[in-house]
């Protein structure tokens, strides 16, 4: 077995890249409606589950599960019955936001107003948003609506056994709500609900984290918060978490902020972007079209603008010179095209929308959300976004879930009535493919393709990830967990020639599993990183496929010393 150097830790001042420096329960959680009949909605585990027979909306995965909600649910199962009875049958849940609240409010009853839960509460920051974020005050405006609905309420007075004083109480509820709500997430980091820790709370925003809130293990009769450095820290500095997606450009991020939090980010990742001259930022560049070069130009600023670009002196002439801007490869300086950069410009636009429509039908519409996908990333692609840039990044990540599906669907058809795994070892007998019918064989080789191209895709992904998350970061560790996961999976039509447009990426056979491997030593080391300790449950998972493959190996080299193997 592959055992992972431990590094030398000799400075007790400092916490370490990869401490744990937080474990703690939630104050309360609630999943999130589509994930309440996929996991516990005491511990989150996504085991066989029982259904609350009254409400019909609550899932537990044991008797002690539901014992240990009990005294939350027996509040929530009422206020969850007569909801279904007055909601329109597309939503007889409310969600999660306004469940989480319903269970702060009982919890403050229950514990009372002068409890050490209920100051903990009302200790984190309430950001009411200023009159001229109408959109945020209408989103405060409806959930403060929808949870006075929920709790069965008909006037404010009623609320002052919850600590809630009126309107005015009710809206900063609300906002103090939006302002430290974080979400819950599977191990692998599926969003799957919402959580509010007072504490996990506490933690001011950066663009660059030095550390991460993340949720390793599932199914321990509780959920637990597990706050994780992503570098050292040094005495005094300050421990700061994100609270957007980091992988999108600064514009996108600081809109976001603005919206849910009510501030604008000066961390460094943000002010560096903004300095003049500074490097073009990975989410943002665009691969020099020069052969061998390597460098990168910025993506056009969608309607041009002149920060973004320079004035080209060698293609403007007379009164066409301002309309004639242009950028240049930050490595060879060689000057980008006007052409080239509108061509960019354009394709850029056209994935913006398409992937903002995608991400928007990807659950009611999942047919037009693939084709999406499908199409506008190789359109990016061949613009020359670098697989790091937005939206490329996030298309190519929307378009794999598609296709594990697709990939999920081929591998059942050629299990067949027999399970897959003797199947696919049948397939992977030299000669055996012989053996096989006409059809069996064409789904074989679709298996294959689509699981080659899961691997192309997901290497991308990686790639891009890479150039803009730290080493370690949680989510480029599940990302290369996924691309070992994915190079080890059983080849259901190994004999694959190389490819005049794909190459010979991936390798087949025992040189694939060597990659798959190497892949999974990296992601361990990485997890161990971002989840702390072991990797939580993907540092596990990923231990027994790196044992399932070194088996492999040695069956092959085995085979390679006795004159049989490939
Ligand atoms: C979850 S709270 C963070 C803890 C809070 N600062 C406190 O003392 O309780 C989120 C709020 O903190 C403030 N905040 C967090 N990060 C910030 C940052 N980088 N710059 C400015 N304000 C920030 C914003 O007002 C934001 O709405």
């Amino acid at each position: 077995m592959t055992v992972l150097p431990v590094p030398k830790r000799s400075r007790p001042d400092l916490f370490y890249v990869g401490t744990t420096i937080l474990t703690v329960p939630p104050h309360v959680h609630a999943l999130s409606t589509p994930s309440l009949p996929a996991y516990c909605s005491r511990c989150s585990a996504a085991r066989e589950l029982k259904r609350c027979t009254k409400c019909r909306a609550v899932w537990y995965c044991s008797a002690s599960c539901q014992n240990a909600d009990w005294s939350l649910h027996k509040r929530e199962c009422p206020s969850l019955i007569r909801w279904a009875s007055s909601a329109p049958s597309s939503l007889p849940i409310p969600s999660d936001a306004i469940r989480c609240l319903g269970r702060t409010l009982w919890e403050i009853e229950a514990n009372g107003l002068t409890s050490i839960f209920t100051r903990e509460i009302a200790s984190m920051q309430s950001n009411r948003p200023p009159p001229t974020a109408a959109t945020q005050t209408e989103t405060h405006a409806h959930l403060a609506h929808a949870l006075v609905r929920y709790l069965g309420v008909s006037s404010p007075e009623e609320l002052t056994k919850y600590g809630v004083q009126g309107v005015g109480g009710l809206v900063d509820l609300v906002a103090r709500f939006t302002t430290n709500a974080i979400t819950l997430t599977t191990p692998s980091l599926s969003p799957i609900g919402v959580i509010i820790s007072p504490l996990a709370a506490l933690f001011n925003h950066s663009c660059a984290p030095n550390a991460v809130i993340v949720f390793p293990t599932h199914g321990s009769s509780s959920v637990n918060i597990r706050v994780v450095t992503l570098r050292d820290l040094h005495p005094g500095e300050e421990v700061l978490t994100a609270y957007v997606d980091t992988t999108l450009p600064r514009r996108e991020r600081q809109q976001a902020l603005r919206e849910t939090y009510n501030f604008t980010c000066t961390c460094e990742l943000c002010v560096s972007e903004e300095k003049e001259g500074g490097e073009v930022d990975p989410r943002e560049a665009v691969l020099c079209p020069r052969a061998g070069c390597g460098g990168v130009w910025r993506v056009p600023e969608q309607g041009p603008s002149d920060d973004d670009m320079e004035v080209d002196s060698s293609v403007a002439n007379g009164s066409q010179a301002a309309a004639q801007v242009t950028s240049r490869c930050t490595k060879c300086k060689h000057l980008i095209n006007p052409v080239k950069l509108h061509e960019v410009s354009d394709a850029v636009r056209l994935g913006l929308e398409g992937y903002g429509e995608a991400v928007r039908v990807q659950n009611e519409d999942p047919a037009r959300a693939y084709k999406l996908t499908k199409n506008l990333a190789p359109l990016l692609a061949g613009a020359g976004l670098a697989p790091s840039s937005h939206p490329l990044l996030g298309l190519l990540r929307l378009y794999q879930q598609f296709e594990l599906d697709r990939l999920g669907q081929a591998l059942n058809e050629i299990g067949g009535g027999r399970s897959s795994e003797s199947n696919v070892e049948e397939l992977r007998t030299p000669g055996a493919e012989k053996t096989l019918g006409e059809e069996e064989k064409a789904h074989a080789k679709e298996a294959q393709e689509i699981l080659d191209d899961v691997v192309r895709t997901q290497a991308r992904i990686v790639r891009g990830l890479s150039d803009i998350l730290v080493e370690g970061h949680p989510v480029r560790a599940v990302a290369l967990a996924e691309l070992g996961k994915a190079l080890s999976v059983d080849e259901p039509w190994p004999e694959v020639p190389p490819s005049p447009t794909t190459g010979s990426f991936p390798p087949h056979l025992a040189p694939r599993l060597q990659l798959a491997l190497q892949t999974l030593l990296r992601s361990k080391r990485e997890l161990e990183i971002g989840f702390g300790g072991d990797g939580g449950e993907v540092g596990r998972d990923v231990g027994e496929m790196m044992r399932r493959v070194e088996g492999e190996l040695s069956v092959w080299r085995e085979g390679v010393r006795s004159g049989g193997g490939r």
